[in-house]
Formats: structure tokens, sequence, C-alpha cells
């Protein structure tokens, strides 16, 4: 859907992006992570020309965006930043409807896709369409910022940091929502973050810069398990590398489900936990095994600490 193509970009002496090859499949979410300076924002904001690159060549949909009128492409991309940039004489309604506006859609057809997106992120149109951007909080600015990247039905969604100003329960409510919206919408993402267990959280694949290069691309645990070199191990948590694969496995890629179970006591913990949770409740409850229920099919299984450790 998105390919970058030995893409350049440098800024006098800085090479901020350094010869980037990167697929982006369609439907699928990709979290460009990496230290400081390490050219994240600059290849989002080359895709969709804020800046031009100055060598290779960017595609979507097999098309080099060279080749097509800035405007147009930024309508079919939606871009969300972290301050907003909600205008605030604008209702949330009219912030949503900007780009169905400028693509001239009917009053009618503005009106049902506000209220839909509104309540796709969670804020219900009767209660918060008629309000002004001061008037919600900053979480739920975002959510508004997030309706209105998607109104104009981008096939490409460009979400610089979208989440790095609200605090970390509003943060987890968001990024929820945020793969709920990716799964049912099939949008294309493409997102800057700092957050590592944000990245791992919204699923999807992770490419790795660091001095304008990328270093790896891979699901969370492929790059977890395997870091390619010292600086993306460095990255993921150097010494604590190996708590942070914790966060990426689930309860279910580990533990035992063949029958019968052995019996366990305590409350069952679900098979789409977090490893890093089971951890958490095997130190907090002091034993080294806890009983696992599968949903939907409710099958019992067991976790055992060895589980954890096995490679
Ligand atoms: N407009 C610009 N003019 C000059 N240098 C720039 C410009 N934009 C970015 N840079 C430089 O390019 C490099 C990459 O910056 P970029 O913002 O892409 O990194 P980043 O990985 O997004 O960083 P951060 O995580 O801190 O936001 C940095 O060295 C930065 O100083």
């Amino acid at each position: 859907m998105i390919r970058f193509e030995a893409v350049s970009k440098r800024f006098g002496a800085v090479s901020a992006v350094d010869e980037v090859t990167l697929d982006v499949p369609r439907g699928t979410l990709c979290a460009l992570v990496g230290t400081s300076g390490s050219g994240k924002s600059t290849l989002l904001r080359l895709a969709n020309r804020l800046l031009e690159a100055d060598a290779g060549r960017i595609l979507v949909d097999g098309t080099d965006i060279a080749t097509l009128p800035p405007v147009e492409l930024r309508r079919r991309m939606g871009y969300v930043i972290q301050s907003v940039g909600l205008f605030p004489h604008w209702t949330v309604a009219r912030n949503v409807a900007t780009v169905p506006t400028l693509l001239g859609w009917p009053a009618a057809r503005i009106r049902d896709r506000v209220a839909e997106l509104l309540d796709l992120v969670g804020l219900p149109a009767e209660s918060h369409a008629h309000r002004y951007p001061d008037e919600l909080s900053g979480g739920q600015q975002q959510r508004v910022g997030v309706a209105r990247a998607l109104a104009g039905d981008p096939e490409v969604l460009l979400m610089d940091e979208p989440f790095g100003a609200v605090d970390p329960p509003t943060r987890r409510g968001l990024q929820d929502s945020l793969r709920d919206i990716q799964r049912r919408t099939g949008t294309t993402i493409l997102l800057v973050t700092h957050d590592v267990e944000e990245a791992i959280r919204l699923g999807g694949t992770f490419a790795v810069l660091h001095q304008g290069r990328l270093l790896q691309t891979g699901t969370p645990a492929q790059v977890l398990a395997h870091p390619a070199s010292e600086e993306v191990a460095r990255f993921f948590g150097g010494p604590l590398l190996g708590l942070n694969r914790l966060k990426a496995l689930c309860v279910g890629d580990r533990a035992d489900f063949t029958a019968p179970p052995p019996a366990v006591d305590g409350a069952p913990i679900a098979a789409g936990a977090t490893l890093e949770e089971a951890l958490a409740r095997m130190v907090a409850e002091g034993r080294a095994q806890l009983p696992v229920r599968r949903s939907p099919d409710g099958q019992p299984g067991v976790l055992t600490l060895a589980d954890l450790v096995r490679p």
C-alpha cells in the first residue's frame, strides 16, 4: 500500500532519512520507533509531501506520490499530530467535517459521517458534536483529531505521536479505540511513537530507525526476540529487553491447553493477557503457575513460570 524505495532526506549536514526501504501492506499498522532524532517524523512527512525526498521514491498503491498534486495526496491520507490542531472556533462537528466539506459531499452525507465517526471514537454526537475544542479534555480532543483524520475515508492514516499528550489510562483507552477502528475500517496506518508499549499494544509491525537508517522490521515478538543489532537491543531496553519481550507475547502463545489440565488454584488469567501481566500475577500471588481460560471456547489450560522463559 505504501512503499518507500531507498528514500533519503537531508537537512544541511544532517542525514535525517538515509536510504530507507519499507513496505506497509494495505490494512496493516506499522509503528515507526527509534531514538529521538532518528528520522521518524521526517519519514512520515515525506509520505504526505509536507517534505520532499532528496532521493528515492514513495509509492501509494503503486503510484509515485511525486506525480500526485499534494492537496489530492493529503486528502487520501489522514494526518494526526500530537498537538491535535483542531480549529478552535469551529464546533467538533465542523472540525470533523473538514475534509468531506472540501470534497464537496452533500450535507446529509457529511452529517451522517460525522455522527458515525464520533460514535466510533467514543464521543456520541448528541452530546459532543456542538461543543468547541476548549470544552473538551485533551484526550477527547485527540479522539476528535482521529475522527477528523478518518472523515474523508482516507486509505492511509499518518499519526505522529497521536496520544503523546494524554495520561496513561486515557492513552490506553485511545489505543484500544484505534485498534478497533483499524480492524473495522481496514485503514493502513503509519504511526510514530516513542512508547514501545503503545507500539506493542497496537499490534502490527515495528520499523526501527536509528540515525536515519532503517535497522529492522518485524512483529514486536520477532524484533524483541531477535534484535538485529546492538542499537535495536538497546532501544528495546538493553538489560531489560527480556522483560519487554514479555509485553509482546500473549498467555495463549505459551499456555498448555492439552486436556486434561492439571488442577491449578486461583482465578484464571485470560489467554489474551500479556506474559508481563501473567508474571506480575505470579509474583503478586507467590506462585509459579496460573490457570488459563481461552475465549471464546472456554478451553482451560495452564501457564507455568517455565513457559515464560522458554526461548
Ligand atoms: N526542518 C528541519 N530542519 C533541519 N533539521 C531538521 C528538520 N526536521 C528534522 N531535522 C533533523 O532531522 C533529524 C531527524 O528528525 P526527526 O524529527 O525526523 O526525528 P524523530 O525520530 O521524529 O525525533 P523525535 O523522536 O525527537 O521526534 C534530526 O536530527 C532533526 O534535528
